[in-house]
């Protein structure tokens, strides 16, 4: 019996692809799971494209597999051609201030491209859909991943520095904030035991992890706190705070304080567990 599998050019072309991006097999695997592919087609289209043994690559079912960041370690992190300085460390909840993680055109780039699309920000509701709440003033836009070439220099300089892979990512958020508008305390994991978890979680799993780029320096106020463990991390252009929360870690409550003065940009990076 021939057991090799059949492998279309594009198909193949696209395992060869993925991997050069710097995918490990068996997150090409998950990748295609992710698209619906037969997990066995899957993972002996990778083992045969990139003559990886196939017993090296998990052999399950369709479930990919949950993953984590990698915390940044002080004090640089080397991350394609930027230096990103590691400002702050915290244990619990697991963060780091990360200074110089864009730079300043890459700021003013982003909101340029936001500006003409920003809508009123939702939340997601109980059963898994987008609601106007009063605890989120602020006007908001996403990004398709990917979608431009800076959104996606973007997302690759994330990826690397928390060693997770792009796909783990949700779209690129950008929020605008005005005086007295602000983020009431909330987390950004999802709650198990809320009816929609199920549906917010069928694609990407759980989110793990945030990362919250700050694209101006307001005037006054607009800092990001974190009330459980009495930190503020002041909004400075350029750079963001990273933070994690594996099962649910409520000392990861935040807030986005309001603005006193002048006005906020952020770009916020949410995480997944899995391809999303
Ligand atoms: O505005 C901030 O500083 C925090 C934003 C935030 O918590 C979020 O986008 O989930
Ligand atoms: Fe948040």
């Amino acid at each position: 019996m021939n057991t090799r599998p059949t492998i279309s050019p594009e198909l193949r072309e696209w395992i060869l692809a993925t991997s050069r991006a710097g995918h490990a097999p068996q997150t090409v695997v998950e990748l295609m799971l992710s698209h619906g592919y037969d997990p066995r087609h899957s993972r002996s289209s990778v083992a045969e494209v990139l003559k990886v043994p196939l017993a090296t690559l998990l052999a399950d079912t369709g479930a990919p597999l949950a993953h984590r960041t990698r915390h940044p370690e002080a004090p640089l992190a080397k991350v394609g051609d930027r230096e990103v300085k590691i400002a702050l460390s915290m244990d619990k909840p697991a963060l780091r201030v990360l200074d110089g993680l864009l730079t300043g055109e890459e700021c003013d780039e982003l909101i340029a491209l936001a500006r003409p699309r920003l809508a009123r920000a939702l939340t997601v509701d109980e059963s898994g859909g987008q609601q106007v709440d009063q605890r989120r003033t602020s006007v908001g836009m996403f990004f398709k991943l990917g979608e431009l070439p800076l959104v996606a220099q973007l997302e690759q300089r994330i990826a690397e520095l928390l060693d997770i892979p792009m796909s783990h990512g949700e779209g690129l958020q950008i929020l605008h904030y005005l005086p007295g508008q602000e983020y009431q305390p909330h987390y950004d994991w999802f709650d198990p035991g809320q009816p929609g978890y199920s549906t917010i979680t069928a694609r990407g799993g759980q989110r793990i992890a945030s990362v919250v780029m700050y694209l101006n320096t307001p005037e006054a106020g607009g800092g990001t706190a974190f009330p459980e463990v009495g930190l503020t991390v002041t909004a400075l252009r350029g750079s963001a705070v990273y933070f994690a929360y594996e099962s649910g870690d409520a000392s990861s409550l935040h807030a986005g304080l309001p603005v006193l003065r002048g006005e906020k940009w952020i770009a916020t990076k949410w995480l997944r567990e899995k391809p999303y």
